[in-house]
């Protein structure tokens, strides 16, 4: 992570050198029966691929299904028992064989901390009754945004689910991204050629860079207190990154995704408190800038399904050398926040989940074996999919994407398989 601050990059080495080692570290992960995760996001060689589902969460479950018969989307979300029983949903249908569960909630709750009415439209998605129209609408906003009286549902989920889940797997906490989330507060919901959001950007701009910055603010400090509360590990979602030309990606959302990074880095460190690993999953945006996201202050980069995962690791070797060294040469250099190897999380197509037993095997020896372009057997890697698991899906097909993950990774994490 590179800091403009003076004095920071010294900050940011001392955090990382104490991450490597610390002992509150260590006993954090000793209440764990499982953290194969956070040890391959740091870099670790791992017996095999940990792996999780992006919305694993979610309507593809009947016991997820049979909660919102009874409950609203949001309620669910700010209700602690319903919203931690759902996250460990999955976790027990799914037993053994998820290593990692992600806290129940959304990410447009900061919209709604930031004074934001948001609705759950069935069928629809989210719907914003009143969003921001021109910038005059910001005033509409919060000017001070107390996230843990907004926000403090979130904090409790998360306590409660630590709780249930008792040490067998870590707990993911998250947020959006500023400019997905920008998107969503002028669009007013999803869009599909973003012409209200752009238009912002393009005769906006500098409104738009206030907005994005009051945005990351607000998203900072509810990454920090999710980690407070519990959270082991944070993943920040930029869905729409992939809407934006390289250079606007660049000038519109990069800066904030580097800077949440950066000053999660920070305010953990004056509380003495190790951060956790840092996930950035920037839908869409790798064709073009990965070399730049690989070097914007995260643990994990999550690759969507467009990147071919040998083709990654050799961006990762490129833009950033130190990060891609084996970490068997390269632990406890600690000189930097380059001291761990870069991990790579993804990235199978969620479609293949509908094709059936045979079609998931066969994608799943694809993306992991480094012969036929996949992730190979080095550590240093998350197993998931390209991006969330869509209400379709039969959960059988879960199971046997997540045996078929277990089975092939053990053999070529075993192998080391590089050919
Ligand atoms: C863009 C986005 C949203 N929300 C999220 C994203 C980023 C991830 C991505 O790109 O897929 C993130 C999210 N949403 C949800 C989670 C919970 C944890 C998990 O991953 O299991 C997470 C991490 C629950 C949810 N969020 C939502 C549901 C379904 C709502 C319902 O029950 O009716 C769930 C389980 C609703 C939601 N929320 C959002 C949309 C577009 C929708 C409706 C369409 C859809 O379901 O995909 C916004």
């Amino acid at each position: 992570m590179t800091s403009k601050i003076p004095g920071m990059q010294h900050l940011h080495s001392f955090t990382q050198r104490k991450a490597g080692t610390c002992a509150e570290l260590r006993k954090a992960q000793e209440g764990l029966k499982n953290d194969l995760i956070l040890r391959a996001a740091r870099g670790e060689q791992t017996e095999r691929a940990p792996c999780w589902i992006m919305r694993q969460a979610g309507r593809y479950l009947p016991e997820f299904r049979k909660i919102r018969e009874d409950h609203d989307f949001f309620t669910c979300c700010r209700d602690p028992e319903l919203a931690s029983e759902i996250t460990v949903q999955p976790i027990r249908r799914y037993r053994g064989l998820l290593d990692a569960a992600i806290i129940f909630s959304d990410i447009l709750v900061i919209p709604q901390a930031m004074g934001l009415e948001v609705e759950m439209l069935p069928a629809k998605g989210p719907h914003f009754p009143a969003p921001l129209v021109t910038p005059r609408d910001t005033e509409r906003l919060r000017k001070k945004v107390d996230v843990e009286r907004e926000l403090g549902y979130v904090y409790d989920a998360i306590r409660l689910t630590r709780t249930k889940l008792d040490g067998e797997v870590p707990l993911i906490g998250f947020c959006g991204a500023p400019w997905t989330l920008m998107a969503y507060m002028v669009e007013g919901g999803g869009s599909k050629t973003f012409e209200k959001a752009k238009t912002w950007l393009f005769k906006y701009p500098e409104e738009s860079k206030e907005l994005l910055q009051r945005i990351a603010d607000v998203a900072v400090e509810f990454l920090v207190g999710q980690v407070v509360a519990g959270a082991q590990m944070l993943q920040v979602f930029d869905s729409w990154a992939g809407e934006l030309s390289p250079s606007d990606f660049r000038t519109f959302s990069l800066p904030y995704l580097r800077s949440i990074a950066a000053s999660v880095r920070d305010a953990l460190s004056l509380r003495s408190i190790t951060c956790p690993p840092l996930i950035i999953f920037a839908k869409g945006a790798l064709g073009h800038s990965m070399p730049e996201i690989v070097k914007a202050g995260y643990d994990v980069v999550g690759l969507d399904y467009t990147v071919e995962p040998s083709v990654a690791r050799k961006v990762v070797e490129l833009a950033s050398p130190g990060r891609a060294i084996s970490s068997k040469t390269n632990t406890a250099s600690g000189a930097n926040e380059a001291a761990h190897r870069l991990a790579l999380q993804g990235n199978m197509d969620p479609a293949v989940l509908y094709a059936g037993k045979e079609a998931i095997e066969r994608k799943v020896d694809e993306m992991l074996r480094a012969r036929k372009g996949g992730f190979g057997g080095g550590g240093a890697y998350i197993c998931n999919l390209g991006h969330g698991i869509t209400p379709g899906v039969d959960p059988e097909a879960v199971k046997w994407f997540l045996k078929a993950v277990h089975r092939v990774s053990e053999e070529v994490n075993s192998a080391r398989d590089e050919e």
